[in-house]
């Protein structure tokens, strides 16, 4: 048996979801702070963070926002980790670095492979050029990270397809949001826990 694949479920917006990804054992639960279908606001962030065992990861997800704001947001709601999915430069991380908080490098790929490390992040998630529009990217020919290097599969994933993903690309994880909704922006407490189960069955069986 490998290392454990690390999970993530993002753009939860209710108790039931986040209690069926904590049931289910997410590694980590995204709270999406940007413009999107799925942002929630600070106090219902908070409600649903204080839900959330000591060791699952809470993430802010931010896109294009000031600085100051992402940290009163992150401190406000207590947020373990931060996912920054625009165009923010290294001096935007360096920004947010003495937090401690765990970066995450939201990247898409467009053409070929983000580097890992290159914003000096803990972990680097590779994404479809829009991010939570449920598309996969294609894998074919591309660079991945090296073995051993933090990175998560993103872009549509989904229970049907996770297993599959996982054994082509090999990453350290895998992050989700469209493939566990019924309707955008809408998820299922359902897809949740099949889909947890069927990305940790992808990595026992490897
Ligand atoms: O989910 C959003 O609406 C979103 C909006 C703005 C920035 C980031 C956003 N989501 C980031 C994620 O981590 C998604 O889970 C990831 O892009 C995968 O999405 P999907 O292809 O829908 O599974």
């Amino acid at each position: 048996m490998g290392t454990p694949l690390f999970v993530k479920v993002c753009g939860l917006r209710t108790e039931r979801d986040v209690e069926a990804a904590v049931e289910a054992g997410a590694d980590a639960i995204g709270f999406v702070f940007a413009e999107s279908p799925r942002r929630v606001d600070a106090g219902t962030a908070r409600r649903l963070a204080a839900r959330v065992p000591d060791g699952v990861l809470t993430v802010g997800v931010f896109r294009d926002q000031p600085p100051a704001e992402a940290r009163a947001l992150l401190d406000e709601t207590g947020m373990r980790a931060v996912q920054l999915h625009g165009g923010e430069d290294l001096a935007y991380y360096d920004a947010l670095r003495p937090d401690g908080r765990t970066l995450i490098r939201g990247a898409a790929v467009k053409g070929e492979v983000p580097r890992y490390g290159e914003r000096g992040e803990d972990i680097l998630l590779l994404d479809a050029p829009v991010p939570g529009a449920g598309e996969a990217w294609d894998l074919t020919g591309k660079q991945l990270p090296a073995p051993g290097q933090r990175w998560l599969l993103a872009g549509g994933l989904a229970p049907h397809n996770v297993a599959a993903a996982v054994h082509t690309a090999r990453p350290w994880g895998v992050d989700v949001s469209s493939g566990i909704e019924t309707s955008r922006g809408v998820k299922s407490p359902e897809l949740i826990t099949a889909f947890i189960a069927a990305a940790r069955g992808a990595r026992t069986e490897s």
